[in-house]
């Protein structure tokens, strides 16, 4: 399976980015197609304008609705496919999480709407949730310019786990956060040289003691997840 990529945004060179690295591995590999969108391209007067002052008034502008609307009928199609996936990374949506980049890891058609501004005309998310598959989600508590950073962010945790991305898939199930794994965050990890600038690899670590390092880095990751994420414990 190919999973297509589309990304619509006012800053479509923030993509470019995904031609380098692993991801650019796995559009070589067949993998996925990117296809970054520039959304002024579906704007019709002189100054390409995609934004409005808010109804109702208030700070900042307001995306319309009309280009959004355009590029949706170009680059997705007129008719509903719930098949397709459509991202709004907001600072008002649900949180991303493991589970969800595993579930959007399966499907074949992944649609990113990048807002700027104050936001998107809210007519655009009810638009698209009559025609699509439609998630807004939030990668946490804190104000980003734009969706885009959110939007590669998600895309790597997503395109790492399709099938044949990772050489090693058995690696991936043992990720933190990975299903089925307990919610506890990673131990220590620690490479040579065994010493370093006055500070020692710990000693259990080089005993060859596989249960003895086993128990230290459950221990450690226990310590860890108690004192920076209580709430994995709940
Ligand atoms: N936090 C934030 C934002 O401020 C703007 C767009 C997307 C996000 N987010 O996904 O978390």
């Amino acid at each position: 399976m190919t999973m297509r990529l589309d990304y619509l945004s006012i800053f479509p060179g923030y993509f470019d980015v995904l031609d380098i690295s692993l991801l650019g591995k796995a559009v070589d590999n067949g993998l996925v197609e990117v296809h970054a969108h520039d959304l002024r391209d579906w704007t019709h007067d002189r100054h390409r304008t995609v934004d409005d002052t808010p109804c109702g008034g208030g700070a900042g502008m307001v995306m319309k609705p009309d280009p959004w609307g355009e590029a949706f009928d170009g680059i997705i199609g007129i008719e509903p496919d719930p098949s397709v996936h459509v991202i709004f990374p907001t600072p008002s949506g649900i949180p991303f999480t493991q589970s969800a980049a595993q579930e959007l890891s399966t499907v074949e058609r992944v649609v990113f709407c990048c807002g700027r501004y104050e936001g998107i005309d809210h007519r655009v998310i009810d638009y698209a949730r009559t025609m699509w598959t439609v998630h807004e989600l939030s990668l946490g508590d804190y104000v980003l310019n734009g969706g885009e950073v959110a939007a590669l962010a998600i895309t790597e945790a997503v395109v790492r786990l399709i099938p044949g991305f990772m050489g090693n898939p058995e690696s991936l199930a043992e990720e933190s956060f990975s299903p089925g794994q307990e919610r506890l965050l990673e131990y220590p990890l620690f490479t040579r040289p065994v010493s370093w600038r006055g500070m020692d690899v710990p000693e259990v670590l080089m005993s060859g003691h596989h249960g003895r390092i086993a128990e230290w880095r459950r221990e450690e990751s226990l310590l860890l997840t108690r004192d920076r994420r209580p709430d994995l414990t709940d």
